[in-house]
């Protein structure tokens, strides 16, 4: 997989220029790009920039955020050829740290669920999972060293653990979302996939322009969440996160199980209803000019929300309130948590891009997560650890996620 601290190093003692780390991106994604179908669009004419602490990285960008020297067509053909007059905020912000944006990278349709024709870059015959497909699947597959992506359900965590990408999904509203097309606004969240937990801290730095380490010398101090209310996972997440568990405490780290209050499993309840309520008035122009041409799964979204009464839309956003007030309570005695990434490894075949149910609760509460990756099941498939620390202090879900990707390296 493509670096960034890596390629950054390299760049800084003159063994490499930009120019040539652009040049290993693209010669990786025109060797796997065929079998893969990461991207929607390649910039035709990229160019390295000199300066910026991103200089030399190539970024695929989630094509539901707008770029203003290519399309965004939001993973729908209602969209096709719409260009946006200006960039993404984050867009900007990573030309101004010297990024070179390399291409879109394919979403499902309008970041829901519908699958996409990526592959997973480990099993062609798998899911890279979704909404976030091909940013997932471009990192995962070693063919870009950073990608752009959004969470409303579990659309960065899920796809990076069935792809094998380190990932953040930030603090909600971390990364402004100006410029990226609305799904659910008091959800979706717009983050990073990389290929370890200390390139996405680089990146998140260069793009937040925020210290991304509390530079914490101790051990940390790990509490499990299981999200029974969620439903069992298969045996190989319990299995990965036994054997983080293992590796983190045998590294030095205090681990505890959790008892969550009730109010947790409540919101993680109502988060369906929330995000169809909103969907379906975030996407109610398509929905009326073109609803005979959204794919099954958001269509099947906006109709329930449709359906949802603004006093169900509203007693849910009480019952999210509540646990987002009382989710403190989980960090009392510890540092960040540790739960599953996904149910399992990457789904066989393509009809579907796998359950959110292990990552809704926490993009409902706006708290940090990052998807370590590292460890493997069945069929040799990569399956992530969820790193999750409280709201606002993304350094400290880093700094946690380093100590499990140290732990459980090879
Ligand atoms: N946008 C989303 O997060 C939806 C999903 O989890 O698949």
């Amino acid at each position: 997989m493509q670096s960034i601290t890596a390629l950054r190093t390299r760049i800084r003692s003159g063994d490499l220029t930009p120019d040539g780390a652009l040049a290993l991106t693209r010669e990786a994604i025109a060797a796997r790009e065929p079998e893969i179908g990461a991207f929607v669009t390649l910039a035709p004419e990229p160019r390295a920039q000199r300066e910026g602490p991103l200089a030399g990285i190539a970024v695929a960008v989630k094509d539901i955020i707008d770029t203003a020297d290519m399309p965004t067509q939001m993973g729908s053909a209602i969209y096709e050829g719409w260009r946006p007059k200006g960039d993404a905020t984050v867009v900007a912000a990573l030309r101004r740290a010297g990024a070179t944006i390399i291409g879109k990278s394919t979403t499902t349709a309008f970041a829901s669920a519908d699958p996409t024709r990526t592959r997973n870059p480990h099993r062609s015959g798998r899911t890279p999972g979704g909404s976030s497909a091909g940013s997932a699947a471009a990192v995962g597959g070693g063919m870009v060293p950073l990608s752009l992506g959004t969470q409303t359900g579990g659309s960065i965590i899920r796809p990076a653990s069935f792809c094998g990408a380190a990932a953040i999904k930030p603090s909600f509203r971390l990364i402004p979302t100006v410029g990226v097309k609305c799904l659910a606004w008091t959800l979706d969240t717009v983050g990073l996939f990389a290929a370890t937990v200390p390139d996405l801290a680089a990146a998140l730095e260069a793009v937040a322009g925020r210290a991304v380490s509390e530079g914490q010398t101790r051990p940390p101090r790990f509490g499990v969440v299981r999200q029974d209310f969620a439903g069992a996972p298969d045996p190989e997440a319990e299995a990965a996160l036994a054997e983080a568990i293992a590796r983190v405490s045998r590294a030095g780290a205090d681990v505890r199980d959790l008892a969550v209050p009730s109010s947790i499993g409540e919101g993680w309840e109502v988060q369906p209803t929330i995000m169809d309520y909103e969907s379906a008035q975030s996407l109610a122009w398509e929905s009326e000019v073109a609803g005979n041409r959204l794919p099954p799964n958001i269509a099947a979204g906006v109709s329930a929300g449709r359906a949802t009464a603004p006093a169900d839309y509203d007693e849910a956003r009480r019952t999210a309130n509540r646990a987002r007030r009382e989710a403190k309570v989980l960090f009392a005695e510890v540092d960040a948590i540790l739960t599953y990434s996904a149910p399992g490894i990457a789904p066989d075949g393509h009809g579907s891009t796998g359950d959110p149910r292990y990552n809704r609760l926490w993009t409902l509460l706006g708290t940090p997560c990052v998807n370590v990756p590292g460890l493997r099941g069945p069929d040799d498939m990569p399956i992530g650890i969820q790193v999750v620390a409280p709201f606002a202090r993304d350094a400290v879900a880093l700094d946690a996620a380093a100590f499990v990707e140290a732990a459980i390296a090879p």
